[in-house]
């Protein structure tokens, strides 16, 4: 689970409003206060977490509640609604279209951010879904970039453009939109080059690599151990192009993805994904609510359902539910199953989608249920050989 300690943190601060006897003035003094240092321990800006505490202060007035209010259910409402607040600018990102022209996107961002990574996670999620998605490498700055690309687009079956000669980022972004337009692409993903800095460099060639390939959309890659100095990241780069959306990465590690999260917010960007570790299924859509309900242990349910709809083929279902009905379950079915379950994503990810779930699985069953899965994979890939 990200955030595991800001998580629990909130979740023992929230849970006093449980397990008060009385729950007066003074509980709730104390939670909020647990629940602002365990966000400014998560770099989350001091403005940021004084704004939250005043809100959720003059929303709580609990001598005054009106009559058959649920007290304890009223304040832990109020804290995930503000809560949500953070990291939730209110702005929507750019949808995806079905139509004749492809979707262009552009991928920005410092070097080191995890853009090119990021970018092969992405076309296999849209890939996944059924779109004709294809990368185009226009990073000429680091050596190695585009074999990187290859390597990785390569392992994740999506077609590539890129060139070991060419220096101009510029032509090499047109030509291979050019390339992926003509062939009827409907997803085409442009990388750049990153530098370690901001510098005017970096800025220029972004804004010519746009120039030339117009996108429909430009994702602002960030990697959230920056904490609370993604806000002036972010705003640095949104005025030079048009950022539609922003992907935090590496949540998985870092103490400080509160901070990022919150700050990209208040610039106003929507974050659309997150990424939560090196491999390519390591990589979620992000949604305010459901993120901060997994964050306190309620789960997300329709998370659930919908990446369960995307692994599951419906047809395969209705046969081996009319086979039940006639008392056959074979051992392919079983195996089908478990590998559905397993094209759903790390394991830990799924139970963090169940409400409560988190009580259940201590950090060793975390550690053996993913072991366990991994047994069952590694007999599945013997099978198959
Ligand atoms: N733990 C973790 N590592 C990540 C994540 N995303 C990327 N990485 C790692 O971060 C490192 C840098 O990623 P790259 O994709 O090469 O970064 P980049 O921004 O493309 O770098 P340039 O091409 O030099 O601009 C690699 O080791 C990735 O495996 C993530 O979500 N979690």
């Amino acid at each position: 689970m990200v955030l595991a300690e800001l998580g629990s943190r909130l979740k023992k601060a929230l849970s006093s409003v449980s397990d008060e006897v009385i729950l007066d003035e003074k509980a709730i003094k104390s939670m909020i206060n647990d629940i602002s240092v365990g966000l400014m321990e998560s770099d989350v800006n001091v403005m940021l977490v004084g704004k939250m505490k005043k809100n959720i202060e003059s929303q709580i007035d609990i001598n005054n509640l009106p009559k058959g209010i649920n007290k304890r259910n009223h304040v832990k409402q109020i804290v995930f609604e503000e809560l949500c607040k953070l990291v939730d600018p209110g702005v929507k990102p750019y949808q995806m279209q079905k139509r004749r022209e492809p979707n262009v996107v552009m991928f920005v961002g410092l070097q080191g951010s995890g853009k090119t990574t990021t970018c092969t996670k992405y076309a296999m999620y849209y890939a996944r879904k059924g779109w004709r998605v294809a990368l185009v490498c226009a990073d000429t700055f680091r050596a190695g970039a585009f074999d990187q690309l290859k390597q990785n687009a390569t392992k994740a079956n999506i077609p590539f453009y890129g060139s070991y000669t060419e220096s101009d980022p510029v032509k090499l972004a047109r030509e291979g939109v050019k390339q992926f337009t003509d062939e009827r692409f409907e997803i085409i993903i442009v990388d750049t080059s990153g530098r370690h800095k901001q510098e005017e460099n970096l800025f220029e060639e972004m804004e010519q690599v746009s120039k030339a390939v117009n996108p429909n959309d430009v994702v602002f890659v960030m990697d959230s151990s920056i904490g609370q100095a993604a806000q002036d990241q972010a705003a640095a780069f949104k005025s030079r192009v048009s950022v539609g959306s922003v992907i935090v990465t590496k949540l998985d590690g870092h103490a400080k993805g509160g901070g990022a999260l919150s700050a990209v917010a208040a610039t106003s960007s929507p974050i659309t994904f997150i990424g939560t570790g090196e491999q390519f299924d390591e990589f979620e859509e992000f949604d305010a609510r459901g993120f901060v309900g997994r964050l306190l242990g309620m789960g997300h349910i329709p998370q659930l359902l919908k990446k369960a709809q995307e692994v599951m083929n419906i047809d395969k279902q209705k046969q081996t539910l009319e086979n039940l009905k006639e008392g056959k379950y074979t051992v392919r079915d079983m195996r089908e199953h478990f590998q559905m379950i397993m094209n759903m994503g790390p394991l830990t990810q799924l139970m963090s989608y169940i409400p409560g779930a988190d009580k259940l699985m201590g950090k060793g069953a975390e550690q053996e249920s993913s072991a366990q899965m991994k047994l069952i994979d590694d007999h599945h890939g013997l099978d198959e050989r």
